[in-house]
């Protein structure tokens, strides 16, 4: 294999790795540097040096149009990896190029330097030659930009603007090529050996002259294969220059530069496969992040379901049981809000002296009562008893909404399902239908409990009350208490008698209060909290086991932005990996 043959193998593949990452050194790039890593040539000179003449022999081909219009009188940057939009002028060329170009794939730049300085024609500002001088310059700095600087023998090489222009940007001349053109145009008597032997302008690599076709053999379409032989024998047969023939001519200057564009790309495949390395790396972590693909068929898609349901229920689950915090708030219910709220019930007014009065008398109706006012008691425990129907539906609301928010808490927590936001919310929905059914179990046990309290009162208590005789407001009475119905008793009853009916109310009430205090929490857990950690998403699967392929597809509905981004990734990792692969060849291939 040639050593041209080998760089261009060893670019293609190169070149490969960068079209397949969609890298060709613009900013959008995925790996801006790859492609920048590589070295450029920049082939500079002044108006008519020979420049494209040059590249045209490395390249081996005729390829560059000549001697008018866009690549004379411009300063001419030809990229030949990319297309510049925005630059009609230079657009057939560049569609020229590309069509040309596909095997010789370093990154070339054809730089007109004396163009540079005259530009501004009329119509056109200073700052377009300060703008294209700039975007020249930035390419021939750049550290891995191969300079090839082309001198016409026929000038002097101390005006030369080639080497004025290497000689600031690589001032110790070791990415600079130094060719000599047109040696055959020199005036008779006169040779460059000055030059050529490194006397005039010492450059680290070797001058190298050549003889480029002249116009004339333009004109008569001398192609490149009689071009390069008439060069060779050029320099076999000049007195000059022929102990020079081996190390001179296109051919060889062709070698050399292979040669030296091989060892530099070689150079940094290290750095180029570590990079790809890197992002590889990254890629694949993001996409262990992103997660698997869904599979198609419904069995998978139902195990799927199923399996994130499950983690859903198992960090609902610890939320409740602890591990996870909220279950505390429920407690907090039981142990502060019902509580207080128990406390804050308005008896004092229910059993104020005059409501006692008045709620006892409205019972005795037209007949006071003998005794104890047996139906007056009723009436206010009932009465109280009514109160407590608001803390204890108040207990299940709060519980509810407690639950409701480890639901949301839980399936935002639930890591698996961040991908699927129509299966979230069919959870959130789902569960949320399952809380309101338990709630409304909890509020009807809760009132049960209360219309217990009142169906049947606590006997023993009022069994064990002192008798009514000795709380008789008048120790007069004590001895016809219950011995003389037919005294009407309505004004005997003082202040006193009333009170103690309320003290007795009030201490029975307090009795009721404390029971369902505790009981309240037990109709509550069971009802609700118990139910939904057995059966929060029962519903849930019933429906889902019924669902059809597509339906179930529908579940599993990822976020559009996501799904594009795990394409992109796999997409990318692919590449990525091809491109190691291809960079691996590179650096095996001797
Ligand atoms: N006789 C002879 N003519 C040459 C040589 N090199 C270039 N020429 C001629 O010089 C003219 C300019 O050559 P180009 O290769 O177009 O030079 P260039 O630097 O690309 O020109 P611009 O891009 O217009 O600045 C052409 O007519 C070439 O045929 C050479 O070595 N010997």
């Amino acid at each position: 294999m040639s050593t041209m043959e080998s760089l261009i193998g060893m670019v293609n593949r190169i070149q490969r790795a960068c079209t397949v990452l969609g890298d060709h050194g613009g900013a959008e790039g995925a790996l801006p540097t790859l492609w920048e890593a590589l070295p450029s040539v920049a082939v500079v000179g002044g108006q008519s040096s020979g420049k494209s003449s040059v590249l045209e022999s490395i390249v081996g081909r005729d390829f560059l149009p000549r001697g008018s219009g866009i690549v004379t009188r411009r300063p001419l940057v030809l990229q030949l990896h990319k297309t510049d939009d925005g630059k009609p002028d230079y657009a057939e060329f560049l569609h020229l190029q590309k069509r040309r170009f596909s095997d010789f794939i370093v990154n070339l730049t054809l730089i007109d330097l004396p163009g540079l300085t005259k530009v501004a024609v009329e119509g056109q500002s200073d700052n377009i030659v300060q703008d294209i001088e700039n975007m020249v310059r930035s390419y021939v700095e750049k550290p891995n930009s191969i300079i090839l600087a082309i001198s016409p023998a026929n000038q002097d090489i101390a005006t030369s603007d080639a080497i004025k222009l290497a000689r600031e940007v690589d001032p110790s001349g070791e990415r600079t090529f130094g060719v000599l053109t047109k040696l055959d145009l020199m005036d008779k008597g006169t040779n460059a050996l000055d030059v050529l032997e490194g006397r005039s302008y010492k450059l680290q690599h070797p001058w190298v002259g050549v003889v480029n076709r002249s116009q004339a053999d333009i004109n008569k379409s001398v192609d490149m294969i009689a071009a390069r032989q008439k060069e060779r024998e050029y320099f076999e047969n000049s007195p000059d220059y022929s102990h020079l023939a081996s190390k001179m001519g296109s051919e060889y200057l062709a070698k050399l530069l292979s040669k030296h564009l091989e060892s530099v790309i070689r150079a940094r495949i290290p750095s180029i496969t570590s990079l790809i390395n890197k992002t590889v790396e990254e890629l694949e972590s993001e996409m262990n992040h992103i997660g698997r693909p869904i599979a198609i068929d419904s069995g998978a898609q139902l195990y799927t379901i199923l399996e994130l349901c499950r983690a859903f229920e198992k960090i609902f689950k610890e939320h409740l049981d602890g591990g996870r915090p909220g279950g505390d708030r429920i407690y907090g219910v039981f142990d502060n809000q019902l509580p207080a709220a128990l406390k804050k019930l308005p008896f004092d007014r229910h059993l104020s002296l005059q409501n006692v009065r008045k709620v006892v008398s409205e019972a005795d109706g037209y007949q006071p009562h003998l005794i104890a006012p047996e139906q007056g008691y009723r009436r206010l425990i009932e009465g109280a008893l009514n109160y407590f129907r608001g803390p204890a539906e108040a207990s299940v609301d709060a519980v509810h909404l407690v639950m409701k928010e480890l639901v949301r808490k839980s399936i935002g927590e639930t890591q698996e399902l961040k991908r699927f936001p129509t299966l979230q919310s069919e959870l959130a929905a789902a569960s949320y239908v399952a809380l309101e059914k338990f709630r409304d179990d909890g509020k009807k046990t809760v009132l049960r409990l209360v219309d217990m309290e009142s169906s049947y009162l606590t006997v023993e208590f009022f069994r064990n009350l002192p008798h009514e005789v000795e709380i008789g407001a008048n120790p007069a009475n004590s001895t016809v208490k219950g011995a003389n119905p037919a005294t009407p008793p309505v004004d005997r009853y003082s202040d006193g008698h009333f009170r103690r009916i309320a003290t007795n109310v009030s201490a029975y009430i307090l009795m009721v209060s404390e029971t369902l205090r505790l009981t309240i929490p037990k109709a509550t857990v069971h009802c609700q909290v118990r139910e939904a950690k057995r059966s929060l998403l029962n519903h849930f699967y019933a429906q889902v086991g019924r669902k059809e392929g597509k339906q179930l597809g529908q579940m599993l509905d990822e976020d559009p932005a996501l799904m594009e981004r795990r394409v992109q990734c796999a997409k990318r990792l692919e590449l990525y990996k091809s491109a190691r692969d291809e960079i691996e060849a590179v650096s095996w291939a001797r």
